[in-house]
């Protein structure tokens, strides 16, 4: 199968991949990316034809799209894996990944670039060689942290919040960076909160993500606009651009020297998309 470049998406929207409905909707929707749930969002009786309904969808314009399996530890894991290599998804997203070798085989099976999802303590202390995955023919292409699955994977009580998993946040951004692969944010469970969610796309741009994953049309504005450079940050980068001549310079009250511009470039290029 021929692929595609995609830019990071600041947006991925998941759907049961059970619901016909939300799928013709999230073809008009302007997420960066669409993801069909084979996983928890499908009731048991209903994985038969949610994998159906993968099989047949044509996909989302020119966007990525991908497909959520059940995890390698359930029955439907390679009957999943069969449905994603014979649709027009364009990736596959694996669920609680701990080792290398579930990429490896995910990828292998699917004949798709893989996204990881790190959602487990098992996952977090071994997010390094998961990100580095490659071989057979694996192209890794990016980590998602499942947040829901990491706080009880963590035994945290109901009143934790993101503080309390700060450090595997920061763990599976770093892996991600360190790889150049995309890294996107858990989702927001609260479907009435736009300040909240607002709050958190803000916080896990500051952390380094490159976008959020999202449950309801209602999140995609919000998170896009979170995840786009400001017109000030815009402006500003502009400027430094246009200042520097080289070397170590003053700048206003600053010292700025290349990797300043390199990163005001990226910045540029990114609103550019
Ligand atoms: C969460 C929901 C079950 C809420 O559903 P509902 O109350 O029915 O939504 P609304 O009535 O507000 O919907 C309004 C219209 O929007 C469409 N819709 C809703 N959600 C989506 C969607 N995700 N994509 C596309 N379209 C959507 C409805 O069909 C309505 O349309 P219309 O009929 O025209 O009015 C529901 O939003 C939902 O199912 N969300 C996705 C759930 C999901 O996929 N979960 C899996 C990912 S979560 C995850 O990964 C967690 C991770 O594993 C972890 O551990 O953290
Ligand atoms: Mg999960």
């Amino acid at each position: 199968m021929s692929k595609a470049i995609y830019a990071p998406p600041r947006t991925a929207l998941f759907l049961p991949a059970s619901n016909a409905r939300a799928i013709e909707k999230a073809k008009g929707l302007k997420a960066d990316m669409v993801i069909l749930d084979l996983e928890d969002a499908v009731k048991a009786e209903d994985k038969e034809a949610a994998r159906e309904a993968v099989r047949r969808v044509e996909g989302f314009g020119d966007r990525p799209f991908g497909v959520r399996v059940n995890s390698e530890h359930s029955d439907h894991w390679k009957a999943d894996l069969k449905a994603v290599k014979k649709s027009a998804a364009t990736h596959v997203i694996v669920p609680k990944v701990e080792k290398s070798e579930t990429v490896t085989y995910a990828a292998a099976y699917a004949d798709r670039p893989v996204l990881a999802m790190i959602e487990t303590a098992a996952g977090v202390m071994n997010v390094g060689p998961i990100a580095s995955t490659t071989g057979w023919g694996v192209e890794m292409a990016g980590l998602i942290v499942g947040t829901n699955d990491l706080a009880a994977s963590l035994k945290l009580p109901p009143t934790a919040g993101r503080a309390q998993m700060a450090l595997a946040l920061q763990l599976v951004v770093l892996a991600a960076r360190g790889r150049e692969i995309w890294v996107l944010d858990g989702v927001f469970n609260r479907l009435d909160d736009p300040e909240g969610l607002a709050a958190e796309c803000a916080e896990g741009r500051l952390l380094g993500f490159d976008g959020k994953s999202l449950i309801h049309p209602n999140q995609i504005d919000i998170a896009r606009a979170a995840f786009d450079p400001t017109e000030s940050e815009l402006e500003e980068a502009r400027a430094l651009v246009a200042a520097f001549t080289g070397g170590a310079e003053r700048y206003k009250d600053a010292m700025i020297e290349e990797m300043h511009i390199d990163q005001a470039k990226a910045l540029l290029a990114r609103a550019g998309r």
